[in-house]
C-alpha cells in the first residue's frame, strides 16, 4: 500500500484532531469516512455504525483511548494499517498483550506518532542506558476542567498507568515516552494546572550513562484546549514520511 500518494482513510473520530489533519492531508487523501459517536462538521463521509471500508488504505484513530480498545482488534484483523493518537490505551496491560498477539498474525503496521512531544528519538535510541525520564506537564486550569484558582497547582505524580487514567485526554504523551522507552517504571510524571500559563507545556528530563537531555515544548492549543495543535501536524507528518520514499528522522 506505501507509496501511494493519495490515500483513502478511515479516520475514528470526527472532532478536533481530525479537522486539523483533513485539511493538513488535503492533496493526498482521496477517499474519506469518519466514524464518531455522532456527525461532526468534519468533510469525509460519516459512517453511523463502525465499519472499515474495503478501499480503506489506512485507519487514523483520533477518536480517545476507549476508541482504541473499542476498534483495535477489528483494525488489526482487517489487514490495514493503523495510526494511533491515543496512544494510553496501551497502558492498560492486558490490552497491550492482547494487541500485541494480535499484531503477531495481522499484516497491519501500526504507528503510533510522537504527538504533543519531540524526544522520541532520543529515548527510542538510549533506551538501553537511561535511569530514569520525568515529564511535566503544565497546561491552564481550563485544560483540565478546573476553574478558579490562582496558584499552579501539582494535581498528580506518579507514573504514566496511573496518569492516563485520571487524565485520559491530557496525558497520552506520557505513555508513548514509556512505550518508547520500553518501561512504564522509569518514567516520573507531574501534571501542573498553572493559571500562569496559555501554552501546553511538556517537560522531558532524560537521565542516561550516554548523555542527559532536557526537552522543552511550549505548544499552541488548538481549538480543543486540551490538545495541544502540534498533535494533528505530528500525525500529518507521520502518515506523509509513509507516503515519501526519502525519510528523515
Ligand atoms: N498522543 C498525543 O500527543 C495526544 C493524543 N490525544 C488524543 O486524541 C484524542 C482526540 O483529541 P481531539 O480531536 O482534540 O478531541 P475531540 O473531542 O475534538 O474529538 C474526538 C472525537 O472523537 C469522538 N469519540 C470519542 N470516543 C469515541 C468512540 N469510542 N467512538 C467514536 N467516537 C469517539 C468524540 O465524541 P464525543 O465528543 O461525543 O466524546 C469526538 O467527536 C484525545 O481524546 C486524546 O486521546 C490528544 C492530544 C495529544
Ligand atoms: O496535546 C497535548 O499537549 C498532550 C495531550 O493532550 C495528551 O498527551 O493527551
Amino acid at each position: 500500500m506505501m507509496e501511494k500518494q493519495k490515500l483513502n482513510i478511515l479516520f475514528i473520530g470526527g472532532g478536533n484532531i481530525a479537522g486539523i489533519l483533513k485539511s493538513e492531508l488535503k492533496d493526498h487523501i482521496d477517499l474519506c469516512w469518519y466514524y464518531d459517536l455522532k456527525k461532526t462538521d468534519l468533510d469525509c463521509q460519516y459512517l453511523e455504525r463502525f465499519e472499515i471500508p474495503r478501499e480503506t488504505d489506512i485507519v487514523v484513530e483520533c477518536a480517545s483511548v476507549e476508541a482504541v480498545k473499542e476498534f483495535g482488534i477489528d483494525i488489526l484483523k482487517s489487514g490495514k494499517d493503523f495510526y494511533i493518537i491515543s496512544s494510553g490505551a496501551f497502558a492498560d496491560e492486558e490490552f497491550r498483550a492482547t494487541f500485541l498477539a494480535e499484531l503477531k498474525n495481522s499484516s497491519s503496521n501500526v504507528y503510533i506518532p510522537s504527538g504533543a512531544i519531540g524526544g522520541i528519538d532520543i529515548v527510542r535510541a538510549v533506551r538501553n542506558y537511561v535511569e530514569k525520564v520525568v515529564l511535566t506537564t503544565k497546561k491552564p486550569p481550563k485544560a483540565f476542567g478546573i476553574e478558579e484558582i490562582q496558584e499552579p497547582k501539582t494535581i498528580f505524580s506518579g507514573n504514566a498507568v496511573e496518569a492516563i487514567k485520571k487524565f485520559p485526554q491530557n496525558t497520552n504523551v506520557s505513555v508513548t515516552l514509556s512505550l518508547a522507552l520500553g518501561s512504564f517504571e522509569k518514567v516520573t510524571v507531574n501534571v501542573v494546572a498553572d493559571p500562569n500559563v496559555n501554552e501546553n507545556i511538556h517537560e522531558i528530563n532524560i537521565f542516561s550513562s550516554v548523555g542527559n537531555y532536557t526537552v522543552i515544548h511550549k505548544n499552541k492549543p488548538s481549538p480543543n484546549p486540551k490538545t495541544s495543535y502540534l498533535t494533528p501536524l505530528s500525525l500529518a507528518a507521520a502518515i506523509k514520511r509513509n507516503i515519501e520514499k526519502f525519510k528523515i528522522g
